[in-house]
């Protein structure tokens, strides 16, 4: 199996304290509490987002990617810990440790994501999965399909300058996940945006094309076309019983994210990305969100993790948000 650990060392969520009791100064690691997954426990309030990490990188190994994905969980949680805490009293942040593949048993480990991705859902907590690299997003999937069950139908929302829908009969890989799902899933469609014209080959293309994707390339997504773009993501979303979103880092501009595996000289802005997840994430129906492809490894001056840390919190402050009525009960 995957292993499983449920509590992330206590170096990790360390950060800037500027009063010690006044919640208004608060900032992410002065409120993060650890949870034990697996465990019988009282069901959260839904204003609680659920932390958990997928420590791979077994599939961008096998896509012939660059490594160092493994490594982003916990410096996402260390850029994290030091972003203000800006909501109200009743929202809670739990963090459910991390998973971790060894020795290349990339399948266990996903199965053992999707699990916890499963209680986690099942104790009303908004799942928020810091991977690894994008083949995160297949654990992360196989934990919503077993919590929402066979015959929902489920909308995944892709942001990645790739399709990851490659061949996947000699072995899955973070290449083709979303061509296992739609193979496998009737009750799944998938929309992927910020394709990158000549980061995917012509096959591709007619893949996603057989396999009904809808897919919105990077250079349609500029300014004056957004409009568009969130009315087609809106409708989408309104087309399903339930939704759930993945980010694939490497969609963002080369410039502001270097740390990636396989960069983008073409990619989208970091305003555009974080436009995308407010507007998901706020959606009633989207259940949980992944972060995928950040490589400390790679990285400079720590410009990528920092970069992905203030997406999640977009995610996770969006997810707060819808549930603003609810706070405190
Ligand atoms: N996760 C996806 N990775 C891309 C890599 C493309 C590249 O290396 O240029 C893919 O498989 O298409
Ligand atoms: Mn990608
Ligand atoms: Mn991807």
């Amino acid at each position: 199996m995957g292993t499983l650990r449920n509590h992330v060392g206590t170096d990790i969520w360390i950060g800037r304290t500027d009063h010690a009791e006044r919640r208004s100064s608060f900032r992410y690691h002065q409120i993060v509490e650890p949870m034990e997954l697996l465990a019988p426990q009282e069901t959260f309030s839904t204003n609680t987002c659920a932390i958990i990490g997928f420590e791979c990188e077994e599939g961008v190994r096998r896509n012939q990617g660059r490594l160092g994905a493994a490594g982003a969980p916990n410096a996402l949680r260390q850029a994290l810990a030091s972003i203000p805490w800006r909501t109200t009293e009743g929202h809670r942040l739990v963090d459910a440790g991390n998973v971790t593949c060894s020795n290349e048993k990339l399948e266990e480990a996903q199965e053992t994501l999707g699990n916890a991705v499963t209680d986690l859902l099942s104790k009303s907590a908004t799942p928020v999965i810091l991977g690894g690299g994008h083949e995160t997003l297949y654990g992360h999937y196989l934990g919503v399909r077993k919590h929402i069950g066979p015959n929902a139908s489920l909308g995944i929302i892709n942001i990645d300058a790739h399709f990851d829908m490659r061949p996947y009969d000699k072995q899955p890989s973070s290449g083709t996940m979303f061509r296992q799902i739609l193979e496998q899933d009737s009750n799944s469609s998938y929309f992927v945006l910020g394709i990158q014209r000549f980061g995917n080959t012509q096959e591709l293309f007619d893949i996603a094309d057989e396999l009904g994707t809808r897919y919105i390339l990077e250079e349609e997504m500029h300014l004056g076309q957004m409009d568009h773009i969130m009315s087609s993501l809106y409708a989408f979303m309104e087309q399903h019983d339930y939704v759930m979103l993945t980010l694939c880092t490497d969609v963002i501009n080369a410039a502001y994210a270097p740390g990636v595996s396989a960069s983008s000289p073409f990619g989208l802005t970091p305003m555009v990305v974080r436009d995308l997840i407010r507007t998901v994430a706020t959606h009633k129906k989207t259940l949980s969100f992944d972060i995928c492809e950040v490589n400390p490894a790679l990285d400079e001056n720590g410009r990528t993790i920092k970069l992905g840390a203030y997406l999640t919190n977009e995610a996770i402050m969006a997810f707060m948000g819808r549930n603003m009525d609810d706070a405190g009960t």
